[in-house]
């Protein structure tokens, strides 16, 4: 009998995600043996440290990567917004999962909304992405520092420490949480990170095998959407160290791409968005990096060093 083997974070979000791959493989493949191989990640373990400067969103891959690399696992199971522009040799992305909710979440115990936080109110948020669209809403706001797990967040914010939290709608929703969605902040207005909402798979480059076994897991339509933006990202930047934000939706045979860079320390916003062909997915994401180029993005692009994810 064939056994795979998913290699896994040890988060509660990782593990749902890897659970529910195993349970769609299982599904697709009568009699086909999934097991998950739980690890940790130095982007697990190290959380006082801004991301960028000990190697940026690939620490939470390595790991994993190494586990595909000798053979104790045959994909692992990601959260496509956490997998670098770029991705590593000899390593592939043979299927992308449909898309869940794209959208990030306000989250607050006191306040209903960004527009109803009182002066000065502290929002939590190591993202940069967050922390520019936010600096451009509400140049008031004390933005801190918040890194962690969704739980690990969450309590933080019952702690007392923030007035609101951004967490993703996704994450939420997958641990049963969708009831700390205290607003929705929807694109195109603020636009969520690249291929957030999406869960991809990584195997071994030209494991033919396992790439089979995925091909009913792999959602077309999300796949052209998330191109798009991972395109949009490779063409602007190749790492997580400058606030970008990007969403495509697909109408048809027509994808619309939004695509946003900013500048976490005055909340400065470029902003583009066109049409393009889903048959070329990286042709529209390589022209509105293009669109953003041409409004002076370049002078913030290698700027945002303390980078963060999210
Ligand atoms: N940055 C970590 C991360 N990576 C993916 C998700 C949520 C799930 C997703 O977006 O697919 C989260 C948590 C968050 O940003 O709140």
């Amino acid at each position: 009998m064939t056994i795979l083997r998913i290699a896994t974070r040890r988060s509660a979000l990782a593990l749902w995600q890897a659970e529910h791959v195993a349970a769609r493989l299982r599904a697709a493949h009568t009699g086909l043996d999934v097991e998950l191989l739980p690890m940790s990640t130095r982007g697990d373990e190290v959380l006082d440290t801004p991301l960028a400067a000990i190697g940026g969103k690939g620490l939470f891959l390595k790991e994993l990567e190494y586990a595909l690399l000798e053979g104790r696992a045959d994909l692992a199971a990601h959260s496509l917004k956490d997998v670098p522009a770029v991705l590593e040799e000899p390593f592939a992305l043979p299927a992308i999962l449909e898309r869940a909710d794209p959208a990030d979440a306000f989250v607050s115990n006191r306040y209903a909304s960004l527009a109803q936080l009182p002066h000065g109110a502290r929002v939590g948020t190591s993202s940069l992405r967050r922390q520019a669209q936010l600096r451009a809403a509400r140049p008031d706001l004390e933005l801190l520092d918040l890194r962690g797990n969704v739980n690990t967040r969450l309590a933080r914010l019952d702690n007392g420490d923030y007035d609101a939290i951004i967490l993703a709608c996704a994450g939420l929703r997958r641990l049963g949480l969708e009831n700390r969605i205290t607003a929705t902040m929807a694109a195109p207005d603020w636009l969520p990170g690249v291929g957030q909402g999406a869960i991809a798979i990584e195997t071994r480059a030209g494991d033919e095998a396992t790439a089979a076994l995925l091909a009913p897991l792999h959602h077309v339509k999300t796949a052209a959407c998330v191109r798009a933006e991972r395109a949009l990202n490779r063409a602007l930047a190749g790492d997580c160290s400058v606030p970008i934000g990007a969403f495509a939706t697909l109408e048809g045979e027509r994808l619309h791409l939004h695509g946003l860079v900013g500048d976490a320390s005055d909340g400065t916003l470029l902003r583009a968005d066109a049409e393009g062909h889903a048959g070329d997915p990286e042709a529209l994401g390589e022209h509105v990096a293009g669109m953003l180029r041409g409004q002076g993005a370049e002078a913030l692009l290698g700027k945002g060093a303390n980078g963060a994810q999210g």
